[in-house]
């Protein structure tokens, strides 16, 4: 198990990691995500033992490795750059960490590495292991070439191969898949769900790319300006946000977010439908997911569409109510696509509307301030 206690990093007077906690189970799939700049790589650099937090500790298995380097912590980082030797074919690349091991310091130089018979040899020594890894990758044809002669994908396998040789305790990707193209990213993505359900190891993997992370996490640490938000399965991110915060960053479509005065004053007329059950006397915010919100004949909600967007398979439409909200709405095989300015009916299952503190942003557990009318 890896833990990060209070982990914080500052930069000068900048704080790019606050207080950071968080607890990776032994082989699963933990994956760091948040937009640009919110302190992904710097958070996974500290764990790989290539930064040091200003306070706070790392614990691998309950002991503290500040002072363990890189090596030592036996963890294995796949960038999106790849980081392959150009010169040096495939199955060199793959072998390197291990001969490494065995070689002197002389030995490492990577001129040397390619000239001295010793080096060599050593390299050679791993070969049935390299075979095996390359087979497991689909690399087995390609052992022979240069990183020059392969497509960002093969390149890609290449370093996890790399990483995969050194059997480490945990590996670490960073952004691996964002130098591909879209259906190479979708084939890569299975393939290291795959890899990580083949060795059962602990895989860690930031990302600002949500589709990668709830696809192949097992629980995903949503992260913003330099705090952990939410850490949970990918299930329980999508239906229970802990925040306005979280719920507006997960989803394919930006959740509406509509602002409701103490004890409903400004609900309007359009939202008749529903009633505050209970006297609430602070502002609250209700948030209704695009793909949660349906046209129906007998609807809730209603007002007119001023703009629909078709997607391929599905309709993004915008309803402005009659107190100026506008409602996003996405929907799919519906057999009558509205027009801008037709009057629509909209209804949501109770159990899809989500409530947030309006002062702090938090999730409202007591989903029974709200009900319909009737
Ligand atoms: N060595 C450094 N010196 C000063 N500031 C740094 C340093 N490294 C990172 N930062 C700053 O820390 C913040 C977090 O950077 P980090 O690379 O961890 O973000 P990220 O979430 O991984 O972003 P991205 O998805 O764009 O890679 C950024 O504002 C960055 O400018």
């Amino acid at each position: 198990m890896i833990q990060l206690k209070s982990l914080t990093r500052a930069f000068g007077g900048n704080r790019v990691l606050d207080a950071v906690d968080l607890v990776i189970p032994d082989g699963s799939f933990t994956s760091l995500l948040g937009p640009s700049g919110c302190g992904k790589s710097t958070l996974l650099r500290i764990l790989a033992g290539l930064d040091q937090p200003t306070s706070g500790a790392v614990l691998f298995d309950g002991q503290d490795v500040q002072y363990k380097s890189a090596t030592e912590r036996n963890i294995a980082m796949v960038f999106q750059s790849y980081a392959l030797y150009p010169h040096m074919s495939v199955r060199d690349n793959i072998v390197l960490p291990l001969a490494m091991r065995s070689m002197s310091r002389l030995e490492r130089l990577p001129l040397v590495t390619s000239l001295l018979a010793s080096a060599k040899r050593k390299r050679a020594a791993n070969s049935s292991e390299v075979d095996c890894i390359a087979q497991l990758l689909g690399l087995t044809a390609l052992l022979d070439r240069k990183p020059s002669e392969l497509s960002g994908g093969q390149k890609q396998r290449v370093a996890v191969g790399r990483a995969l040789v050194r059997d480490p305790v945990a590996f670490l990707f960073d952004e691996p898949l964002s130098n591909l193209d879209t259906k190479l990213r979708g084939q890569m993505r299975e393939e290291i769900g795959r890899l990580h359900k083949r060795t059962g190891k602990t895989f860690i993997y930031v990302t600002h790319d949500q589709t990668e992370a709830m696809s192949l996490s097992d629980q995903v640490a949503v992260m913003m300006g330099g705090h952990i938000h939410q850490v949970a399965p990918p299930r329980d991110l999508y239906a229970k946000p802990a925040n306005t915060d979280v719920a507006a960053f997960i989803g394919e479509h930006p959740i509406n977010l509509v602002t409701i005065q103490p004890n409903g004053a400004n609900l309007p007329a359009s939202f008749s439908a529903f009633a505050l059950s209970k006297a609430v006397d602070r502002f609250i915010i209700l948030g209704l997911r695009p793909e949660s919100l349906f046209i129906s004949d007998d609807g809730l909600i209603s007002g007119h569409v001023t703009a629909v967007e078709y997607l391929g398979g599905r309709e993004l439409l915008d309803v402005a109510l009659d107190d100026g909200t506008i409602l996003r709405i996405a929907q799919k095989d519906v057999e009558r696509i509205p027009q801008v300015g037709d009057l629509v009916r909209l209804d949501i299952a109770a159990k899809d509307i989500h409530l947030f503190d309006h002062a702090t942003g938090r999730r409202l557990s007591d989903n029974a301030i709200i009900r319909r009318k009737g």
